[in-house]
This record gives C-alpha cells, sequence and structure tokens, in this order.
C-alpha cells in the first residue's frame, strides 16, 4: 500500500515539517516526478530578487568555485554573503570543501557573484537543480560565467595541479536521456532545442591562455574535453579506459549541468578544471582516488589559481567595456 501523504502542506520546492516535526514530501500537484519538475521562472525570480534586494552590486559576471577552490570568494570586497540554506529555494550544499554561500562584491574593482560551493547529483539531487542557480544569476544580470571544477586528469601528458581550459565536454547523462533542460521548456530562459556546440567560448580561452602567460603559469595550461559522470564513486579501470578512448582529457562529476543551462539561457562560458589527481588506468597501480587528495591538491594551488581568476575576471570586464561600455557592472548599462 501507498504511503499516506499528509494534506496539510503544498510547497513548490521541498517538503517540509508538519506539525508533529515530521517530514513530509511536497504534494504532486503536477504529473511529473521531481526530476521532471524543474521550478518555474517564478520561483526563480523570487531567489535572484531576494539577492538584489539585500546587495547594492549589479555583476555581470558570474563565479562557479569547485571542490576546494571556494577561496576566491574570500577576496571579494566590499561583499555581501547570503548562505544557501537563507535564499529562498535553494538545497543545503553537502560536500565538504564547499561551503554552501553566495557571495556577490568586487574582485579587484569588477562586481561578480560567486557561488562559493556548488550542488552535484550524487547528493541527490536532480540535474536541473545542480544548474538551478545559474538560471538565479541569470535573473540577477549575469551575462558571463566562469565555472571551475577539480577533476582527475585522464589525458597521460596531464600533471596534478594543471589548469585544464575547458574547450568541449561530452554529456554522459543526456547519452541515458537525462539532462538538467529536461521537462518543459520556458522560451523566457531558452528555446526547447539550445545548440551546444561552440559551448566554451573561444575568445574567453585565448583571453586566459594570455592571463597564464602574463602570470607566469602558462606551463600549467590545457585545453580538453571535460566528462561529468554522476559519482560520487571514482571510476573504475575499464571505465577509463574507455572514457579516454572516447577523447576525454578530464573526469569530473559536476560543471557540465551549469554549462548547459547557461548556454541555453545565452550566456557566455569560460570553464576550467584544477586537475587534482591523475585518474588510475593501470590494474598494478595501488594508488586510490580519495577526495582528501582532491582537496588537498586544490589547497596547494589556490593562490596561483585566485590570482589567475582575478586577472580573467579583469580582463573580461575590460573586454566588455571596450565591446559596450559596461564594465562588468549592470549598473553601467
Ligand atoms: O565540485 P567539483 O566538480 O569541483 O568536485 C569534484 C567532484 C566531486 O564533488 C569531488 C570529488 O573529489 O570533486
Ligand atoms: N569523477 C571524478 N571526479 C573527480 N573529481 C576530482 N577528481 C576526480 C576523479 O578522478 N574522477
Amino acid at each position: 500500500m501507498a504511503p499516506e501523504r499528509s494534506q496539510e502542506t503544498v510547497t513548490l520546492t521541498n517538503g517540509s515539517l508538519n506539525s508533529n516535526g515530521h517530514y513530509v514530501e511536497p504534494l504532486m500537484k503536477h504529473p511529473l516526478p521531481d526530476i521532471d519538475r524543474p521550478y518555474t521562472y517564478e520561483v526563480i525570480e523570487q531567489s535572484s530578487r531576494f539577492l538584489l534586494e539585500r546587495t547594492k552590486h549589479r555583476p555581470r559576471i558570474g563565479i562557479i568555485c569547485g571542490s576546494g577552490l571556494g577561496g576566491l570568494a574570500e577576496l571579494l570586497k566590499e561583499k555581501d554573503v547570503f548562505p544557501y540554506e537563507e535564499i529562498p529555494n535553494f538545497p543545503a550544499s553537502t560536500v565538504p570543501g564547499h561551503a554552501g554561500r553566495m557571495v556577490i562584491g568586487l574582485l579587484e574593482d569588477v562586481p561578480v557573484i560567486c557561488m562559493q560551493g556548488r550542488f552535484h547529483c550524487y547528493e541527490g539531487y536532480a540535474l536541473w537543480k545542480c544548474a538551478m542557480p545559474v538560471r538565479v544569476m541569470k535573473l540577477t544580470g549575469v551575462t558571463h560565467i566562469i565555472v571551475t571544477n577539480a577533476a582527475g586528469g585522464l589525458n597521460p601528458a596531464y600533471n596534478v595541479g594543471d589548469i585544464m581550459l575547458l574547450k568541449d565536454h561530452i554529456n554522459m547523462q543526456g547519452f541515458a536521456g537525462d539532462s538538467p533542460l529536461k521537462g518543459r521548456n520556458d522560451e523566457r530562459f531558452g528555446p526547447r532545442f539550445p545548440a551546444m556546440n561552440n559551448s566554451y567560448d573561444q575568445r574567453l580561452r585565448q583571453l586566459a591562455k594570455q592571463v597564464a602567460k602574463d602570470i607566469g603559469i602558462d606551463q600549467y595550461i590545457r585545453e580538453g574535453v571535460y566528462v561529468m559522470l554522476g559519482g560520487p564513486a571514482y571510476e573504475t579501470v575499464a571505465e577509463l579506459r574507455l572514457l579516454r578512448m572516447l577523447g576525454v582529457d578530464a573526469v569530473g562529476m559536476s560543471t557540465v549541468p551549469e554549462v548547459m543551462v547557461a548556454r541555453h539561457c545565452g550566456m557566455t562560458v569560460f570553464a576550467f578544471s584544477l586537475i587534482t589527481n591523475e585518474c588510475i588506468t593501470d590494474y598494478d597501480a595501488q594508488g586510490e582516488a580519495n577526495h582528501e587528495e582532491v582537496i588537498e591538491t586544490a589547497n596547494k594551488r589556490q593562490n596561483d589559481l585566485n590570482l589567475f581568476v582575478t586577472r580573467v575576471v579583469s580582463s573580461m570586464a575590460s573586454e566588455m567595456t571596450s565591446a559596450n561600455g559596461k564594465n562588468g557592472s549592470v549598473d553601467e548599462n
């Protein structure tokens, strides 16, 4: 027999506690299950309005910080900090190395909105929910997004500590019929059938390579193809060998849903992976991938990465200014 559902609570988002303090699942007002029921435009607007009403900044550049890479948000000046649990409709971030806060402020003098921690599908979230903050950023005025992640290096030429600029991705979940864009499409976000080639802006990749040269870290820069697997388990040797045959250079558990949603709503995307560990493709190898190593590598490379992202943001803002007279701030329109 199906479990009884309480009639007392209906929400658009998560369940809630009833008068006995028991968790009550949201009632199914829609015929599709949660995975096919992304937040409506109006729900996303509620979250973006919450942020806009509480900060003076009007950023056009958004940043998503990957595992162990959230230190960048600490550099922001005049910052407003919003723990995810305070933002309407936001889930909780549960992974070590992901603080779980939206930070809005000035990186040098450029206004940015920064996710200090992200959502992953292995935490139990549908792909649309993992990428939902990108739509919130869009409705706060973001036009350009920098997506970062920690990833395993599969290309044998890569070293731990390298920075791989994404030139493409493989949407592995899409092969199995899942997508952050699955479900009813709202044209106010973007088209039903968006193109995904040229997702990673060529001009921004050029600019990032120039920045890397200027700050003396160009020997660590790679350019390659990222794949997202669902996690949370790291890969088997056979899986990694298969992925290498498919042309994958780095393996992770994020980024692709966010990039797809960003492209769907017309954002310009720049993304990079910090190669935090070597993917093990040898049956005789003794080592094992682990999250501690991922965080440790991220910590070791934090200073270079902070400088890299800061300079990329400055250069992006300068280009945005020369292109249309805006300096990275919606204010400047
Ligand atoms: O959020 P990212 O993609 O940077 O984090 C990666 C993937 C897993 O969350 C974690 C595994 O160590 O690192
Ligand atoms: N899937 C996956 N994600 C990672 N994130 C950091 N390293 C790895 C890895 O080796 N595999």
